[in-house]
């Protein structure tokens, strides 16, 4: 399929999705959104691929939904259209880990999507936000409860209610961003890191994923049971006995994703 608003390849057995709107400083349009979709779609479809990267130019990982595109809208038209659902929740619903790899702005909806993905690495120049009060409305793509719930109430409730902007250091620290890299090595390293998970055995890293995702969503009791249905289901797989047989051989494991 061609791409007009985002480019992507393969690198290894990691996926790598680029947004490019560069004149609009990635600016989430419609197209743009259906686009993302399509590609995580083939990347979730691909057995080579085991770890996906979705990243932006220097100066933004995406500046925000399509601020001119949405101007207009109603609310009739935003709501037949479940506008900011669809599409958007792509990126959240992918089975195989995403990392955002976020230089220059994330903002708004760009800030929103690299919260879907499963961490954040961010370079020395990111700086994110949730300006939408600042156009008159809210987060509309879940900035209010993923970012509560990342950088907790204070800082969250700061953030949109001013639209402040915050640093990389500040990300770090609160728990935004998994680390800080210098921007000149942002994708190198997270294509790195992808590679490591893509190396994992799939069917336990799509456990791991599926245990800290129910974190979000349960008590701990529940949550602790939840990981241990998993982590029992895990001892029916190839890839735990030759985990397990290459430690104790002291060699690398060669998983097959089985
Ligand atoms: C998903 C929801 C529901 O949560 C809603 C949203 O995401 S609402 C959008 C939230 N985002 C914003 O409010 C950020 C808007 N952008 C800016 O504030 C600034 O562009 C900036 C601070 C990121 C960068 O400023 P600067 O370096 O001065 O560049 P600009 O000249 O402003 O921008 C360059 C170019 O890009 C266009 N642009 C930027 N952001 C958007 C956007 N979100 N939508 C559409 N277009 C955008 C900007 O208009 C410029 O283009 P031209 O007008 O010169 O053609």
């Amino acid at each position: 399929m061609a791409y007009e608003n985002i480019i992507v390849e393969t690198k290894g057995h990691v996926g790598l999705i680029t947004l490019n709107r560069p004149k609009a400083l990635n600016a989430l349009s419609q197209a743009l959104i259906a686009e993302l979709g399509k590609a995580l779609d083939g990347f979730e479809a691909d057995d080579d691929i085991g770890a996906i990267v979705l990243t932006g130019s220097e100066k933004a990982f995406a500046a925000g939904a399509d601020i001119k595109e949405m101007a207009s809208k109603t609310f009739t038209q935003c709501y037949l259209e479940d506008f900011i659902t669809k599409g958007w929740e792509a990126v959240s619903k992918v089975r195989k880990p995403v990392i955002a790899a976020v230089a220059g702005y994330a903002l708004g909806g760009g800030c929103e999507v690299a919260m879907m993905c499963d961490f954040i690495l961010a370079a020395d120049t990111a700086k994110f936000g949730q300006p939408e009060i600042t156009l008159g409305v809210i987060p509309g793509a879940g900035g209010t409860q993923r970012l509560t719930r990342l950088v907790g109430k204070s800082k969250a409730m700061e953030m949109i209610l001013t639209g402040r902007m915050m640093d990389a250091q500040e990300a770090e620290r609160s728990g935004l961003v998994s680390r800080i890299v210098p921007a000149g090595e942002l994708l190198e390293e997270a294509l790195k890191v992808a590679e490591r998970i893509a190396s994992m055995g799939r069917p336990s890293v799509l456990a791991a994923k599926e245990a800290v995702e129910r974190a979000y969503e349960s008590t701990l009791a529940e949550g602790v049971r939840f990981e241990r249905r998993l982590f029992h289901a895990l001892f029916s797989t190839d890839d735990q006995k030759e985990g397990m047989a290459a430690f104790a051989e002291k060699r690398q494991p060669n998983f097959k994703n089985r």
